[in-house]
């Protein structure tokens, strides 16, 4: 964790500081006053500021936003200063709020911490509220990226004072263009842990956690607590010319995805994608290779490790355990073509049809990857 401070001042700063000298020269104070002495230690105060509050321009634009967001997440005071200038993302009982550009269009609705203080003041709130805002990052203008739980507060006035909905996360994440979602449900998972992690598991009292949130802390038993994600392993199987989907009986009509299950403790990747498809479907897989990996909100921050594998040649015949799937099958490369091009899922009444997971989904890249690899190995023939 670095604790390096950035080298740079930003322009508003430069142009503060000369407008300080300029009063100070015209003769407003006198020599010794404590006005000017205010006055002269101005300039000082706004460079350190300025140092705390702005992303260093020394390296890269992306090495100097980590390395900002990392001192944000460690320097309380230089946290509050970047809220002032952040923006912030509003959530209603964990629910995000979402703005309509235009008829086709969501987006996430970004406040200044002005434009939030005036809508909680004219609904009643002293504003107190805002140090509740939790860091969740920093955008491509060096801005800081605050999300905010307003839920004690009537939504619909919310609503109205934002101009924009709250949308349960659910439908919300699917909304929003993909590049959007991640940030919004980065900020809805680490909103539900402090919501859920109000007390130390050690000593049964009450946490504290720093102005970024990025941590929670028990002064009785001196525990920290950092936010979690439960590890799950994603295995898109392969025979070499289908590829094994399953759906469970909660998933809605039609879809299939990859097979997925929770690591154990203490297993590794390949142990836990082994062990779940052994236990789902029955077979034994090999040569297994990494693609990517997504958090996933739903239920509760998952950290989803997605990777290709090849059933073993000797155990190909499948055995569905039905107390976890509800059915599992191989699909061809035609098959999932059309399955693919299902633009959105059937409503009621409609004639059967499988399809896959949204763009959103680690699995959807699984399979994409998949028909990628045979094409190519099609082509290759
Ligand atoms: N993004 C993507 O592309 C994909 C995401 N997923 C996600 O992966 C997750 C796991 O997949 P799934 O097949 O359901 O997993 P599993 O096959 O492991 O089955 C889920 C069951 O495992 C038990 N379980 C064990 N450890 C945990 C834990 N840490 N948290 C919650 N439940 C646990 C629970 O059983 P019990 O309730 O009996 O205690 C739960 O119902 C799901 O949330 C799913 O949404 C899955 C596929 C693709
Ligand atoms: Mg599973």
């Amino acid at each position: 964790m670095s604790r390096r401070r950035s080298c740079s001042v930003s322009s508003s700063t430069r142009k503060k500081e000369t407008h300080t000298r300029l009063r100070s020269k015209s003769g407003r104070f006198k020599v010794g006053d404590p006005a000017h002495i205010r006055a002269m230690l101005r300039p000082l105060r706004l460079l350190l500021s300025g140092l705390k509050t702005q992303p260093s321009r020394c390296c890269s634009s992306f090495v100097s936003r980590m390395r900002y967001v990392n001192r944000l997440k460690e320097d309380d005071e230089a946290c509050a200063a970047a809220l002032k200038d952040g923006s912030i993302f509003l959530f209603h009982r964990l629910s995000p709020l979402l703005r309509r550009p235009d008829a086709r269009t969501f987006s996430p609705a970004a406040f200044t911490c002005s434009d939030v203080q005036l809508v909680l003041q004219r609904l009643g709130s002293d504003g107190s509220q805002l140090k509740e805002a939790v860091l969740i990052g920093c955008s491509e203008q060096n801005q800081a990226q605050f999300c905010l739980d307003v839920g004690e507060l009537d939504q619909a006035a919310v609503e109205e004072a934002s101009q924009g909905t709250f949308i349960d996360l659910r439908k919300a994440f699917f909304l929003l263009p993909a590049a959007e979602a991640p940030l919004v449900s980065k900020g809805q998972a680490l909103l539900h842990w402090h919501q859920t992690s109000r007390f130390c598991g050690a000593s049964g009292q009450p946490t504290q956690r720093n102005r970024a949130g990025s941590q929670r802390f028990c002064s009785s038993s001196s525990t920290v607590y950092y936010p979690k994600m439960s590890a799950v392993a994603v295995a898109l199987v392969s025979d070499g010319s289908r590829c094994l989907l399953g759906r469970q009986p909660s998933f809605p009509r039609g879809l299939y995805s990859a097979l997925a299950g929770f690591c154990d403790m203490g297993e590794t990747l390949e142990e836990a994608l082994c062990r779940e498809v052994a236990e789902e479907v029955g077979l034994e897989i090999q040569s297994i290779s990494y693609s990517s990996s997504q958090h996933w909100p739903f239920p509760h921050s998952s950290f989803m490790l997605g990777c290709h594998a090849l059933v073993s040649p000797a155990h190909t015949q499948l055995s569905v355990d039905n107390s976890e799937l509800e059915d599992a099958r191989w699909f061809t490369m035609d098959e999932i073509t059309r399955a693919l091009q299902v633009k959105a899922p059937p409503r009621r009444g409609d004639p059967p049809i499988i399809w896959l997971p949204p763009k959103h989904a680690l699995a959807n890249r699984l399979i994409r990857e998949w028909v990628e690899q045979q094409q190519q190995s099609e082509g290759g023939e």
